[in-house]
């Protein structure tokens, strides 16, 4: 099969689908790698490293979209749009419950669409997106921390404290992959942490694991109301697979937060969790002041630590890719069914039922379709 990896264009976007690595893992199996002239060179890798593995590099997007499947870390945007054709395949991030234009484009193209974020075990987890949930998670204390300064807008807090003074409050909705990570370093920060999950079996994990180092509580809206206007920073983290994400926070209780506290908005990729947080921001312009609070509402947040991130996506999303090239997709989906939960479009029809009904469509079955 050949492989096109097309640099990433979305703001300060500076990770790659594929590390020198990787592409030796696809050559070796016998495929055909073609890599856009420094894609890499935000993670750290050179067009000499890729070559050296076994990539041809391209000098224009074209080159890199014109091939059998195209792997990528955000979703294609509208300018992009002109390289669809039917049957290619596309495999990268797509969070297509907010994205009613793309669903739209890639429907249009026939484009199969598989989806790293709704790739499922069978135990429920999501292979490819927990890395990167890991990633944006540790992250979100560190940039509210930072945002909590006076000088960047916040109420000028030090989530530690110092002997004699409080420490700052740090609430976290949903306690799956990234809502842990960001309590594992609010944690290590020194804050006063409280974590709301609705999952009672999940709250007695979260409880095993820190013990008394913070508070864990059910997710509901009076726990939601009275832990959200008592915080300095809330960490947005919920997730319900594939769908849009719920409006959990309501714009009446963001109204009472304390002005200069901070909203880091995670789940903003599917929508984001907060009615304040109705549009995304970008890592140039990353925060907006509403009702005296500072958001922040990145949907790309590890595209900013890409040698991390980089590594750690590909590490997971490349030997599905390879099965995919090796066996054809319905035979990968066979071996591999958690595959088959990933594909999202196919054929000018939507395969993902949570994305049919963001959008007021039906699913088809991917069944009948290979
Ligand atoms: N902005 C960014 O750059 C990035 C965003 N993400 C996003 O972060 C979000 C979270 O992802 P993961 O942690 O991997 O998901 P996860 O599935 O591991 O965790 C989600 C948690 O939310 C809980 N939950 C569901 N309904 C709830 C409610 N009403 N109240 C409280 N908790 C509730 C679930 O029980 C679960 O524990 C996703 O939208 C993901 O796409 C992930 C990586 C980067
Ligand atoms: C998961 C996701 O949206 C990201 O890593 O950018
Ligand atoms: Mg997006």
């Amino acid at each position: 099969m050949k492989i096109g990896i097309p640099a990433e264009i979305k703001n300060n976007e500076n990770r790659v689908a594929i590390t020198p690595a990787g592409v030796y893992h696809f050559v070796s199996a016998g495929h055909k790698v073609f890599i856009e002239r420094n894609a890499g060179i935000g993670s750290g890798f050179t067009d000499e490293q890729y070559k050296q593995a076994g990539a041809q590099i391209v000098d224009t997007p074209r080159e890199a979209w014109d091939q059998d499947m195209v792997m990528k870390v955000k979703e294609p945007l509208e300018t992009e749009y002109q390289y669809f054709k039917e049957g290619l395949i596309i495999f990268t991030y797509f969070h297509l419950a907010a994205e009613l234009k793309l669903t739209n484009a890639l429907l249009k193209h026939k484009v199969t669409a598989i989806a790293y974020e709704t790739v499922e075990l069978s135990n429920g987890s999501l292979p490819l997106l927990t890395p990167m949930s890991e990633v944006a998670g540790r992250m979100a204390p560190q940039i509210g921390a930072q945002f909590l300064e006076k000088p960047k807008g916040g109420k000028g807090i030090l989530l530690s404290g110092v002997p004699g003074t409080k420490r700052g409050r740090v609430a976290i909705i949903g306690g799956g992959v990234a809502g842990t990570n960001a309590a594992k370093i609010a944690v290590g920060l020194g804050a006063d942490v409280t974590i709301l999950d609705v999952s009672p079996q999940r709250l007695r994990q979260l409880d095993v694991m820190f013990g008394h180092s913070l508070t864990v509580i059910m997710s509901n809206p009076l726990t939601i109301l009275e832990t959200v206007s008592n915080a300095d920073l809330v960490i947005g983290a919920v997730l319900i697979p594939g769908a849009k994400a719920p409006k959990l926070v309501s714009e009446d209780v963001v109204k009472s937060m304390e002005r200069g506290s901070v909203i880091v908005d995670i789940a903003i990729d599917q929508g984001g969790i907060f009615e304040t947080t109705d549009k995304v921001t970008t890592h140039d312009h990353p925060t907006y002041l509403k009702h005296g609070v500072v958001h922040y509402a990145v949907a790309n947040m590890p595209g900013a630590v890409p040698q991390t991130s980089t590594n750690a996506l590909t590490n997971v999303t490349v030997p599905y890719a390879v099965q995919i090239a090796t066996k054809g997709l319905k035979q990968a989906c066979t071996d591999f069914p958690e595959l088959l939960k990933g594909i999202n479009t196919m054929k000018g029809c939507v395969t993902y039922e949570a994305v049919a009904k963001a959008h007021n469509l039906s699913a088809s079955s991917i069944t009948t379709l290979f």
